[in-house]
């Protein structure tokens, strides 16, 4: 399904709203590094996530190492940012806050 990528100017002021999130453009999508107390903190939040990525059909890309929890956020179905990601990423700030 296609979906439209965001212009500069949405990302920008999108960006605005998301300070602990960075925008990659040779990946064409957004970034946030998390640290957790330990593994089970880690799994815990990624499974939290993993739920609500499911309900919304949207799916981050994820790397996990003991505590630290590196997510991309970016939309195949747009070849770039759309505002699928940054709800998601509204939704894990929620949810890392
Ligand atoms: C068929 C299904 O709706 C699509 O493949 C969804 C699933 N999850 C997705 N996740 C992400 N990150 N980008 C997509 O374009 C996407 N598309």
């Amino acid at each position: 399904m296609h979906v439209s990528p965001l212009d500069d100017a949405a990302r920008d002021a999108a960006m605005q709203q998301l300070p602990q999130w960075t925008y990659d453009a040779d990946a064409k999508g957004i970034r946030r590094i998390l640290r957790f107390a330990d593994f089970a903190e880690a799994f815990g939040f990624m499974t939290r996530v993993a739920i609500l990525a499911e309900n919304a059909d949207h799916h981050p890309e994820w790397f996990n190492v003991y505590n630290r929890v590196e997510i991309l956020l970016t939309t195949h179905d747009a070849d770039g940012l759309s505002q699928r990601d940054i709800d998601l990423a509204s939704k894990i700030d929620v949810i890392a806050a």
